[in-house]
């Protein structure tokens, strides 16, 4: 994948993101990492066309974010599955696929079912969200992003509302895909995890990329503020 950022800045009432430059390319999971309130959310709303950016431009895979198609034909994975509370797990991902990508019940009953059996869902798929543990909620909307088929998928601390094992359980279930060959940029605390998934890792501070590179940059950082932070994360 690639991402080009210029300029890219943002600001609520007060600046979150200040004048972001970047270009990383041929990378298929890139990490987005730093403590809290560092704006690693905001740009990722950003680069998926969730939220568009005050000033400045970010393109991934030479798409301008800001264009409208663009939003569609990426995956956002939240916090907290987001799942409809009084759907099933297999109507969540079906009413997306028909209203919209037009899909007949059939066609997107067969995607979904395809999903669901990816992320091991098959036989909870008629369940409602609360009936199932938080591990497999979170993974039912992992395969609602994915049956879509986007190009990229953008998951914001997936594992955050969930215990260690299923923690372990919605990380193993990212690998998996990342085998099959999809492209992720996500954003995380699970260190362990992001030295073993991602292929590229960006380091924010106070709303600006304070380091970026390879999962090395993790063990041996070349910044101050980079150095710091892995001394204080478990
Ligand atoms: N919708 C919003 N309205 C106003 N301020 C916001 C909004 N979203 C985020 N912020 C502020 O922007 C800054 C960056 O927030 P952001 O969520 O991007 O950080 P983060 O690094 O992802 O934090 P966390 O790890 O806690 O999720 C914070 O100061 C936050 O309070």
């Amino acid at each position: 994948m690639k991402i080009e950022l210029k300029d890219l800045s943002h600001h609520y009432d007060i600046p979150v993101l200040h004048q972001l430059n970047l270009i990383v390319q041929q990378y298929k999971s890139i990490a987005i990492i730093g403590v809290s309130g560092s704006g690693k959310s905001t740009l990722l709303r950003i680069l998926s066309g969730l939220e568009a950016a005050t000033s400045g431009t970010a393109q991934v895979n030479g798409h301008d974010v800001a264009a409208p198609a663009y939003r569609a034909s990426v995956g956002f994975v939240f916090q907290n599955h987001n799942l409809f509370p009084h759907l099933s797990l297999l109507r969540n991902i079906t009413l997306v696929l028909e209203k919209t990508r037009g899909y007949t019940r059939q066609q997107a009953h067969e995607r979904a079912t395809r999903y669901l059996d990816l992320l091991h869902l098959g036989n909870q798929a008629h369940k409602l969200p609360r009936n199932v543990s938080g591990g497999q909620a979170q993974r039912a909307s992992i395969a609602r992003a994915l049956s879509i088929e986007p190009e990229v998928i953008f998951l914001d601390e997936p594992t955050s509302s969930l215990d260690p094992v299923l923690t372990y359980e919605v990380l193993a279930a990212i690998k998996e895909l990342r085998e099959l060959g999809m492209e992720f940029v996500l954003v995380s605390h699970v260190m362990s995890f992001v030295h073993d998934f991602a292929d590229y890792v960006i380091y924010m501070e106070d709303g600006s990329i304070a380091e970026h590179g390879p999962p090395t940059i993790l063990d041996a950082p070349a910044t101050r503020a980079l150095q710091d932070f892995m001394a204080k994360v478990p």
